[in-house]
């Protein structure tokens, strides 16, 4: 294969050292820098792996690890649902071909119902409803479609303490309460389909793994009790999260493993449901940056770049750590240095790596940082008033632009 095409069939996940340096080279020579890259061939790949571990779950892609159209429609061409956070991911869900769609509605806004609902006229619409007030303010809109019940395990887990949703009291009903919330909304006319629950974002570890099955057992002990309650569930969705490696000393998460402790910790009588965001897009994608200044200081060689914390927010807000590697053609003659690669805006936390090793940067060489296709564009800001970075879509040996570069005149556009 050539280009940035992987070498091995499918492997479980695909390294920065995988991607052609050359290929890379040229997106950022034609399209300018920062620029996302992101390989829907890859993303069919992910899918087609969760899908043999999980042949039978309903599983439904987390829309919010990345957006864009074209992976959108990839994801929906295999035939997975979609768990939506927000109106907007709903409507882009629909138009790229969804034909499940599923709204997680966390303290929804209003004019989110009333869009969702809206929806709901021409598409294959499920509210998620994670507190009594919205199965209220679904009733003040005559909601007569199907509705799941989001649920706190009273579990957590993940990469950071901001993203362990599941012990989090923001998320869902409590589970001790859910019995007596479903037949609630059962006996007040809701058609319940599901139940749903999620323990947070990036399980690798053990003691995460641990979490997810404890999650999977309470949700069937909590299932058992719905069904003695004569109400027929669906689905039970256990959430997504499933990790990857963002080092290159950490292991991929065996997906068949998972897949059978979940199976094993999974006994009611209904359908497994996942939601996978970030393990079906993360490996897909990387952010090219230029070096814009090379500073040599006694603690470091501050490498300056022209993507920081607007481009990818993940190392800023949760000190996550994605590999940076150097695009140069050759590294003869350029000694390594520890680097501190920074961004361009005022903050001393932007910062997308530290200590470093890199051969030796100059101005006008280009970077490339790893894991950027889940939550990097997504997050991204236009603060300090910086537009965001553009986006090419790969697939097989065509790369096209499919998200033009901001520009600073579109920053002014909404204001009147
Ligand atoms: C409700 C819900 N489902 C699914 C996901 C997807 O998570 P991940 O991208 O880690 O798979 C998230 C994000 O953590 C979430 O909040
Ligand atoms: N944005 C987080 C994932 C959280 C997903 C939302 N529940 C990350 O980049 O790791």
């Amino acid at each position: 294969m050539t280009g940035a095409a992987v070498t091995t069939a499918n492997p479980p996940v695909r390294r920065l050292a995988d991607w052609s340096a050359d290929r890379l080279r040229e997106f950022a020579d034609e399209h300018g820098t920062p620029l996302y890259v992101v390989d829907i061939e890859r993303v069919r790949e992910n899918a087609a792996r969760l899908r043999e571990s999980f042949p039978d779950a309903a599983i439904d892609y987390a829309v919010k690890a990345n957006a864009r159209t074209p992976v959108l429609a990839a994801i929906a061409e295999v035939g997975f649902g979609a768990e939506c956070a927000s109106a907007g991911e709903v409507v882009r869900a629909c138009e790229a071909g969804f034909a499940d769609v599923r709204y997680t509605a966390v303290n929804p806004p209003a004019r989110d119902l009333d869009r969702v609902v809206e929806c709901a006229d021409e598409h294959e619409i499920t509210i998620t409803v994670g507190a009594l007030d919205t199965l209220d303010a679904l009733a003040e809109r005559d909601w007569s479609g199907e509705i799941y019940v989001r649920v706190n395990p009273g579990v957590g887990a993940g990469h950071h303490e901001k993203v362990r949703t599941g012990a989090d009291p923001k998320f869902g009903i409590p589970i001790d309460r859910a019995a007596a919330a479903v037949r609630d909304a059962d006996e007040r006319g809701f058609a319940v389909e599901g139940l749903h629950a999620h323990a947070g974002s990036g399980i690798l570890e053990t003691e995460d793994l641990a979490a997810h099955r404890a999650l999977v057992e309470r949700m069937s002990d909590l299932a058992d009790e719905i069904a003695a309650a004569n109400i027929d569930l669906d689905t039970v969705s256990v959430g997504g999260g499933f990790g990857v490696p963002y080092r290159d000393t950490e292991a991929p998460l065996d997906v068949d493993t998972l897949a059978r402790a979940t199976r094993e910790a999974f006994s009611a009588d209904a359908r497994l449901g996942i939601e996978p965001g970030r393990y079906l897009v993360a490996d897909a994608g990387v952010l090219l940056a230029e070096v814009t200044t090379v500073k040599p200081t006694p603690e470091t060689t501050v490498v300056g770049v022209d993507a920081g914390m607007t481009t990818l927010a993940r190392p800023a807000l949760y000190d996550a750590f994605h590999e940076i590697r150097s695009l140069v053609a050759t590294v003869e003659g350029r000694e390594t240095v520890a680097a501190t690669v920074a961004g361009p805006v005022c903050e001393s936390g932007d910062v997308l790596g530290r200590d470093r090793e890199l051969p030796a940067p100059e101005r006008g060489d280009f970077l490339a940082v790893g894991n950027a296709g889940a939550y990097g564009y997504e997050m991204a800001s236009t603060y300090n008033s910086r537009p965001r970075p553009a986006i090419v879509a790969l697939d097989g040996d065509g790369g096209e632009l499919c998200v033009r570069r901001e520009t600073i005149a579109d920053l002014g556009r909404l204001e009147r």
